[in-house]
């Protein structure tokens, strides 16, 4: 089978943007943001339904969408073994004869996702694969953690070569509104990150309202990070749309002001191949094509892959569920 698409180019290039070097804080503009939260919340709703990804090219975004996987293991039994076996996976993602009958092969994720006691294992495991590994340190989830211990966790994961760090905010600054203590902080993990690409978790379940969302996607950035990531996963409400749209358009804006991409990681709860299309058109609709990559886009999950394998599988022997055909194809 052929996909029929410019698409179908998924084996890219692991190097990411260069660096957001960050901007000063300015408080005048962090306090005009402004988010109209019902104009969102419709446009949101809408998007499920849209038909941007037509049914020929569906296989061919199912792989892009794995390219741009952080496959993740984040649990408290979490052991070397495990993350060798994820790591296999990240290496090769799909099934050999399923790959070759979608013309995909050298198809790998975007990078594997660990705590920091797994970066070394998780390192071994991907020698010469050039995939990087990404440690979620700084006290995850819930980064209330000492302030020196979380810079030295960041050394130390980056130390056993980790090659991106998600850390996570401190959300009592966003809750009390104290941006520069927000600056600051983000200022100073970006510094401890040395060569490593910074990922800065907003939590966004836990920051009340859309229009915090914006401010602290806004202030993240001007702080130097070069992702802007929804969740931990361990939150009770994770990635959502309304939420990616704010971040989105947040991101946008600050490419308009500064020239710097910095890339978007919804995670958390994204476990279905449709989903993940719906992300997939939402990126294209409001940032375009070029944010479409795994320099600048990842979804964080740990179940999705399995679900889009089982898509793919139905795409390679022509066999399309009812739930593909309804509203997708
Ligand atoms: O950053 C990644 C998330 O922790 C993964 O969440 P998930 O297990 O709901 O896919």
């Amino acid at each position: 089978m052929t996909i029929r698409t410019e698409t179908a180019q998924t084996h890219l290039p692991q190097t990411l943007e260069p660096r957001n070097a960050g901007v000063p804080l300015d408080l005048d503009q962090v306090a005009g943001v402004a988010v109209n939260t019902s104009a969102v919340e419709r446009r949101a709703g809408t998007l499920p339904g849209r038909r941007t990804v037509k049914k020929e090219f569906q296989a061919a975004w199912l792989c892009r969408a794995i390219s741009c996987i952080d496959l993740t293991t984040l649990s408290g039994d979490d052991t070397a073994g495990r993350v060798a076996r994820l790591c296999a996976k990240a290496r090769q993602p799909v099934r050999a004869d399923l790959l070759e009958a979608l013309e995909m092969e050298g198809l790998t994720v975007g990078a594997v996702c660990v705590y920091h006691d797994m970066v070394a294992p998780a390192r071994r495991a991907l020698e010469g694969s050039g995939i990087p590994v990404a440690a979620v340190s700084t006290g995850f989830p819930a980064g209330l953690s000492p302030f020196h211990l979380r810079l030295a966790e960041i050394e130390a994961s980056v130390a056993q070569g980790a090659d991106e760090i998600d850390i996570v905010i401190s959300r009592r600054h966003v809750l009390t509104g104290d941006w520069q203590a927000l600056y600051d902080e983000m200022r100073a993990f970006r510094a401890a990150c040395g060569a490593a690409h910074v990922k800065a978790i907003l939590a966004t379940g836990e920051l009340g309202s859309l229009r915090n969302v914006a401010r602290a996607s806004l202030v993240c950035m001007m702080a130097g990070a070069d992702f802007i990531k929804t969740s931990t996963g361990k939150e009770s409400v994770n990635a959502t749309l309304p939420v990616t749209l704010v971040m989105l358009r947040a991101i946008r804006a600050y490419h308009a002001a500064t020239g710097y991409r910095v890339g978007y990681k919804p995670a958390g709860g994204i476990s279905k191949a449709k989903d993940a299309l719906v992300y997939l058109s939402m990126i294209k609709e409001e940032l375009g094509d070029r944010w479409l990559r795994p320099d600048l886009f990842r979804f964080g999950a740990s179940s999705l892959l399995a679900d889009i394998e089982r898509q793919l599988e139905h795409h390679a022997t022509g066999r399309y569920s009812a739930g593909w055909r309804h509203g997708l194809g």
